[in-house]
């Protein structure tokens, strides 16, 4: 009886995410979630379609990898922090509704002071068709942890999302430690079959996997 009522609830549960897909949660607890888009500190300013929760979600092999890199971290004193994984397709759609609403600037200090909204697709920091959405891209930051627990920001030369050149990955305008950090960053995680976009230095996705569909499942947690 027991054994059947296990059985009954993992398959309830596996069934919420896409074919393929495993909880970040289950496969690297150690890794931090900060899930900007199911909250409102993000470009958009409020919660966006499909994330119904803060949830780490992606396909298998993109995990592993993103599990394998935050091992290889741990040797720095480094947490990785992760800002999306997953992204439903409807997610995407209202970015671009909110890109076209000329009238809303909330966010603009923040996260594209120097750059006109309308043109955020055009210029490659947010995609129409997202490898986000196939489960194989991940946005992420790291932070130091020392031995006792104590939790230090690493300067990756401006925020997550902040949308303008001083993000590209081999940018010159940022500090030596920032350019550092972000070469460290880059380089485990090409170790570990996650290439970096060179406009994003926080965007990351495991090329080999490119032939994922992508899919417009909620990301709702049970
Ligand atoms: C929106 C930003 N976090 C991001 O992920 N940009 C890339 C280009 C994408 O949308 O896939
Ligand atoms: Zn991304």
């Amino acid at each position: 009886m027991a054994a059947t009522l296990v059985f009954v609830t993992t398959s309830a549960h596996a069934a919420d995410l896409p074919p393929g897909f495993v909880r970040l949660a289950e496969v690297a607890p150690g890794i931090r979630q900060d899930m900007r888009y199911a909250g409102s500190h993000n470009f958009v300013g409020r919660p966006v379609a499909g994330y119904a929760s803060p949830a780490c979600w992606l396909k298998r092999e993109a995990a592993q990898a993103l599990a394998a890199a935050a091992r290889d971290l741990e040797k720095r004193h480094w947490r990785l922090v992760v800002y999306d994984c997953y992204r439903p397709k409807r997610a995407v759609a209202d970015f671009l509704a909110w890109a076209g609403d000329a009238a809303d600037q909330r966010t603009r200090a923040e996260f594209y002071p120097r750059t006109p909204k309308s043109r955020l697709f055009a210029l490659g920091y947010v995609a129409r068709a997202s490898s986000h959405s196939e489960g194989i891209a991940v946005d992420v930051a790291a932070e130091q942890v020392d031995a006792a627990g104590q939790v230090t920001p690493l300067d990756f030369g401006g925020g997550f999302d902040l949308f303008d050149e001083t993000s590209w990955t081999a940018s010159k305008a940022v500090s030596a430690e920032a350019a550092a950090n972000r070469k460290a960053l880059v380089a485990v995680f090409a170790a570990n079959g996650l290439a970096n976009y060179a406009r994003e230095w926080w965007h990351f996705s495991l090329p080999g996997a490119t032939k994922a569909p992508a899919y417009d499942v909620v990301i709702r947690e049970p």
